[in-house]
């Protein structure tokens, strides 16, 4: 949280609570701007971190099958209006020679990518692009599901409408059958 200008923000959300006509002096918003700058500088670290670091815990494993790690849940901000978008991410891969990471590393990659101003396939094909540049696995297919507060609260307004990206890399890009069973997998209860 060290690069965070965090008086910037509180002078930014005075002025934003001025401008919707909100008093900021009274006594229930006092103390907002200061809580906000907070929750800006935790929900946005991802910007200040590389998901890519977490890649380099690898253990030597002779293990060339699947690896899936399903349901991990996620909280991003919609950089088109700072709004949450958030759901569960789903990150498989196929190791190569024996490198595979740590479980929690994947979970970890999710959550340091979601915590910037993001777009959902963003943050989908970033974790996979990560994934084959410090792994070098066979494949890596990572599928998001999610619900966008900007598309419920505001605008169109359809709470319930969910959005699924799906990035394949590797041998998984044509791979249709390997896919069919990460998805079958992934639906499991
Ligand atoms: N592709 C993509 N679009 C997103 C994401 N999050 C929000 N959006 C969309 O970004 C678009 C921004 O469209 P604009 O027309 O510039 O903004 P707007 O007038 O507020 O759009 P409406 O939401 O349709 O009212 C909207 O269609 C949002 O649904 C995302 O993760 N990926
Ligand atoms: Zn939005």
């Amino acid at each position: 949280m060290t690069n965070v200008d965090l008086k910037k923000i509180e002078e930014a959300v005075k002025m934003i609570l001025e401008a919707v006509g909100e008093d900021p002096t009274r006594e229930g918003l006092l103390d907002t701007p200061k809580r906000v700058s907070k929750m800006y500088a935790e929900m946005f670290e991802g910007l200040h971190l590389d998901p890519k670091e977490y890649f380099k815990t690898v253990f030597n494993e002779d293990h060339e099958e699947l690896v899936l790690v399903k349901d991990i849940p996620f909280y991003s901000m919609c950089e088109h209006h700072l709004v949450p978008f958030y759901g569960k991410a789903h990150v498989a891969y196929i190791p190569r020679d024996g490198v595979v990471t740590g479980l929690s590393k994947l979970a970890r990659a999710v959550e340091t990518t979601a915590r910037r101003p993001q777009l959902q396939e963003r943050i989908t094909s970033t974790i996979a692009d990560d994934i084959m540049e410090m792994l070098n696995p066979h494949g890596v297919y990572v599928v998001i599901e999610a619900e966008h507060m900007c598309m419920t609260m505001r605008g169109i307004k359809k709470p319930g409408a969910k959005t699924i990206t799906a990035v394949a890399r590797g041998i998984l890009e044509t791979d249709q059958i390997k896919r069919a069973e990460i998805l079958s997998f992934i639906q499991m209860k």
